[in-house]
């Protein structure tokens, strides 16, 4: 479990990019972190991983101070930054400086996510290409079995097989006690793999829902005129008619857009509060 209560983070004193935000997440759960570019979706990441240190307000993981950086907090959490960069050494100099921070850490493991990852490991790891390192760095973070995986941008640099074996992987190394968040703009990559949606903006949490309680409250369709009665969230013209996303009054169950939803939520976040807070179903 994350708690963050109360965050308040700059990077100088003048300016916050983040006042008084407080958000649970809860294990067993694939988070998607959503966010405009700028939007601090980084650097809530770090805020977790211990890596920056809340001005004010608390961050409490598994009921670990992140920025007291203990070990038995740090081999729980493994992040994979947005730009990955490997030193120039050999994968078992590689294993021996980094696994070791691990215990769960498992070679055997290593070699499978990597071979499905279709990443051929070369004499020095600094010779792989941008989306093999990305590849690489996704497969040592797994295989380090950290409770906590926090990755930004996982699948930018990623080939389309990738982006597939990707999701597969992640599906298939989740327990009920594991943590994914995954920040990303790259929305289709994550729609079928997610079960939980985080979206902030200008330092304000504007959503924290499962996508069955996202489901439940909005209605994703396409029609050829939008209705005038209905609360819509996003309306988005296309050649094929009218791209909807509107509050679910009738108990429909339709497939979840994300990027209709981020659109509609950072566009009209008072309605989305509205809806996501009304017992209408
Ligand atoms: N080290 C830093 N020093 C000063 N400002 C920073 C630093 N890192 C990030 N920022 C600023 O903080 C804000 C949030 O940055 P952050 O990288 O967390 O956003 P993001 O949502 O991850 O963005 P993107 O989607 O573009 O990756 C931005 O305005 C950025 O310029």
């Amino acid at each position: 479990m994350i708690k963050i209560s109360n965050l308040s983070f700059g990077y100088s004193n003048k300016k916050l990019l983040y006042s008084d935000l407080s958000l649970d997440i809860k294990g067993g759960n694939i988070y998607g972190l959503l966010g405009k570019n700028g939007a601090g979706k980084s650097t809530l990441l770090k805020n977790i991983s211990g890596t920056l240190f809340p001005k004010k307000g608390k961050v409490i993981v598994n009921g670990s101070i992140p920025q007291r950086r203990k070990p038995s907090f740090l081999n729980t959490v493994y992040f994979i930054s947005e730009d990955v960069t490997l030193p120039p050494l050999t994968l078992r100099k590689y294993l021996d400086l980094f696994s070791v921070f691990y215990p769960n850490f498992n070679a055997d493991e290593l070699n499978i996510f990597l071979k499905e990852l279709a990443v051929s490991v070369p004499t020095k790891l600094s010779a792989l290409s941008f989306g093999q390192q990305k590849k690489f760095s996704i497969a040592f973070a797994l295989a380090c079995n950290t409770q906590i995986l926090l990755m930004d941008e996982p699948t930018n640099g990623l080939d389309i097989p990738s982006k597939a074996q990707f999701r597969q992987l992640i599906a298939s190394v989740m327990t009920d006690d594991r943590i994914i968040i995954i920040s990303t703009h790259q929305t289709r990559d994550l729609e079928n793999l997610i079960d939980q949606v985080i979206i902030v903006d200008d330092g304000q949490l504007l959503l924290n829902e499962s996508v069955d309680s996202i489901t439940e409250k909005l209605i994703f369709e396409t029609v050829s005129t939008p209705p005038n009665d209905k609360r819509i969230l996003y309306a988005e013209k296309h050649l094929k008619g009218v791209s909807l996303v509107r509050e679910n009054t009738s108990g429909e169950d339709t497939r979840i857009n994300l990027e209709n939803l981020f659109n509609g939520v950072t566009s009209k976040p008072q309605l989305a509060k509205e809806i996501f807070t009304s017992n209408t179903k």
